[in-house]
């Protein structure tokens, strides 16, 4: 939460008066898909993520009639350090390459969406393949339906520990 959450909002809170002064800027979070849903053992950084979500749009109507832009981006995997660098619920380091993250989109072809989403001041973001954009309806539109299938997810991970 410090510094998935707490750490840009406290950024954007600086920022924000001359960006108002001037009646300009543009407010670019990035969240991620989790910041849509959630998924199992992801409980802290899902939670950033929604948090994230929710403060960029309050944000956006709060800042429309002010002339500053917020765009909220929501990846999926992106091949990067991600994992490596994660801090497990304990404190420790990770320190594991997910094969989730190893799959993933490569970053100069994200940048690039990343750059066009922007560049056209869009405001909601999901940069993700197609299961993703469909579990994301599925949470709305069939929220049992979707929670059976993470239930199962989660059955499925922890496998390989319980055994
Ligand atoms: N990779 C993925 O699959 C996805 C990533 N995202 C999001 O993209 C963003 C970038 O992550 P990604 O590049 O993948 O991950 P990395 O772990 O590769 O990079 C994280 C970056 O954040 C910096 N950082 C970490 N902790 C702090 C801190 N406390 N204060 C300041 N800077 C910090 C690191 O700086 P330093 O190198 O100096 O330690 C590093 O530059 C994150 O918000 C992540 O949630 C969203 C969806 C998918
Ligand atoms: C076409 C039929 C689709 C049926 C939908 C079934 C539901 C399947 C669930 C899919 C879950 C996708 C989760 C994606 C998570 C994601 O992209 O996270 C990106 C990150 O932020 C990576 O963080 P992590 O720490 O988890 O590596």
């Amino acid at each position: 939460m410090e510094t998935n959450y707490f750490g840009p909002v406290a950024l954007t809170k600086a920022l924000l008066p001359s960006m108002v002064q001037r009646q300009r800027g543009h407010v670019v979070a990035v969240s991620s898909v989790q910041g849509k849903i959630s998924v199992p053992f992801r409980s802290a950084y899902a939670a950033s993520k929604h948090a994230t979500q929710a403060f960029c749009d309050c944000l956006r109507a709060e800042l429309e009639q002010h002339g500053v832009a917020v765009t909220v981006l929501s990846p999926g995997y992106i091949r990067t350090n991600l994992s490596l660098n994660a801090i497990a619920a304990d404190g420790s380091r990770y320190g594991v390459m997910d094969e989730t993250t190893a799959r993933g989109r490569l970053p100069a072809d994200v940048a690039r969406d990343v750059l066009a989403a922007v560049g056209g001041k869009q405001q909601d973001v999901v940069l993700a393949g197609l299961v993703p954009a469909v579990a994301i309806y599925l949470r709305t539109l069939a929220p049992g339906l979707f929670f059976r299938l993470m239930a199962s997810r989660a059955r499925k991970e922890q496998k390989p520990k319980d055994a």
